[in-house]
């Protein structure tokens, strides 16, 4: 061990002997023989710290005045990967890709990687806070157009942050022009994956021109990632010459912690369940039925609403969206006033009391623009079965059809009401998919799952992945 003494009164520099060569190298950190002889202290080692700063972060050093503490400071070489997540929106949009990226930067930042998520605003707001761990940079937009954010400043954003500290990766969440956009404007040389949520299906006339370029993008980036293996085999725009060795089906994974019931979720619970017994006719208590999703023609919520003449049960109907009053006055038209309860967005925080309120969970979904539906998972993972539609996408694969609940043709209200009805009033079926519903979510779908995978996929491209100036 190599001992300086340093300008720091009572200070030493240490540097430990290390024995390296191409495969690595070895270096004993710590040998207390050797330590007193160097310094001629006779310490006891009682811990061993492994703090990470983020990059440009001064890691703090405590100058001790009483003998309580030494500190040996171990300044390791390298930096973590750095990875610029695009995301279309900040998870306060309550969309599923913008929850499955916060929920990814979260992980990935939990394991050390240098993560920065840029987003757009639904409007002019602009931000660039640390969240979860990561930084979460927002450009102003000017409003949507086609679903898509009209956000010039991003694309500006992202060269300004690439110039300023570069990335080793870029990972975009298609489909979303605008962060293809900004990725055309980004050095080619450096290694893109791309995660395929869905394919474009609203806005067919478009697609005919947008659909070259993004089938260049695609053929040209790393990996493309899609959460089943029926998001590839269900797309009609994800390119044939993709070869299968850039196709990697990597399952969304969530923290279901945030699932677990608290005093105040749980009263919130017990209030939804009994306004539903409000709603009783003098019997016993109607069971819920729980909707969660933007309101917004692909839900099927007007699909859901007709359904339940044909079931009597009480429905939550969770989020918001154009088609809100729409929905309202189909309630009123179909006398539902007293069996239907619009809750409007539902915050993060609550979600737990509304999973839990509902003896089950029904996703109406009627195109495939449904590729997965994260909140299948929720359901599940608080032990609700799952009533959905067969759309051939990733919902059918997270939703086994009487394994973890129930499935019908999209778009039949009497079809959906009478499972529906089936499914209340069984209550040992619905116990059994139930339980078996949660293991699933819990065991198939981790958090911890998809990021290992990610940043073995990162780590794969990684030999390409050095700092690009
Ligand atoms: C409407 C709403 C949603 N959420 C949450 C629930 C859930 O975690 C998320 C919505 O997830 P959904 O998947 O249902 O969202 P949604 O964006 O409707 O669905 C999309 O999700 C991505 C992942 C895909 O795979 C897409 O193909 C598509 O399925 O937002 C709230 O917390 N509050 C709300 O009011």
């Amino acid at each position: 061990m190599k001992v300086t003494t340093v300008d720091i009164p009572g200070s030493l520099l240490l540097e430990p002997c290390v024995f390296g060569d191409a495969r690595g190298f070895f270096t004993e950190s710590f040998n207390r023989r050797v330590f007193s002889e160097a310094t001629g202290a006779n310490p006891v080692f009682v811990q061993d710290n492994h703090p990470r700063s983020q990059q440009n972060e001064p890691c703090g050093m405590d100058y001790q005045v009483a003998q309580t503490q030494g500190k040996a400071i171990r300044e390791v070489r390298g930096r973590p990967l750095r990875v610029l997540e695009f995301g279309r929106f900040w998870n306060d949009q309550h969309g599923g890709v913008e929850r499955h990226v916060s929920e990814l930067c979260t992980g990935l930042a939990a394991q050390g990687f240098d993560i920065v998520n840029l987003v757009a605003s639904e409007n002019l707001k602009r931000g660039d806070k640390v969240e979860h761990g990561f930084r979460v940079v927002q450009a102003p937009s000017f409003g949507k157009l086609f679903s898509t954010a009209m956000s010039p400043a991003l694309l500006l954003k992202a060269a300004k942050l690439h110039r300023e500290t570069p990335f080793d990766l870029f990972h975009l969440h298609f489909p979303d022009p605008l962060t293809h956009a900004a990725s055309l404007m980004l050095p080619a040389s450096v290694p893109r994956v791309i995660t395929w949520h869905s394919d474009i299906v609203k806005q067919k006339r478009l697609f005919k021109l947008y659909g070259p370029f993004l089938r260049r993008e695609v053929l040209r980036s790393q990996a493309v990632v899609a959460a089943t293996q029926a998001h590839f085999d269900s797309s009609t725009q994800i390119p044939a010459a993709l070869p299968a060795s850039k196709r990697h089906v990597i399952p969304y994974g969530m923290d279901y912690a945030k699932l677990a019931l608290d005093e105040r979720t749980s009263r919130l619970r017990d209030e939804l369940r009994a306004m539903a017994g409000m709603a009783d006719v003098g019997g016993a208590p109607r069971k819920i039925v729980f909707a969660l999703g933007r309101h917004v023609y692909y839900k099927g919520f007007d699909v859901l609403l007709k359904a339940m003449k044909h079931c009597d049960a009480f429905l939550i109907l969770g989020g918001d969206g154009p088609m809100r009053p729409e929905l309202h006055a189909l309630a009123e038209s179909l006398d539902l006033r007293n069996r239907v309860y619009f809750s409007g967005r539902i915050a993060e925080e609550d979600l737990a009391a509304y999973f839990n309120a509902c003896d089950v969970f029904c996703l109406s979904s009627v195109t495939q623009i449904e590729a997965f539906g994260l909140v299948q998972l929720e359901a599940m993972a608080c032990g609700k079965p799952v009533v959905c539609t067969r759309l051939g996408t990733g919902v059918n694969v997270v939703n086994v059809e009487g394994v973890t609940g129930l499935a019908v043709e999209p778009g039949d209200a009497a079809a959906l009401g009478e499972c529906l009805e089936g499914l209340l009033c069984n209550d040992g079926l619905r116990e059994r998919l139930g339980a078996q519903a949660r293991s699933w979510a819990r065991d198939e779908y981790s958090l911890d799952a998809m990021v290992r995978r990610h940043i073995a996929l990162y780590e794969d491209i990684g030999d390409s992945a050095r700092p690009h100036r």
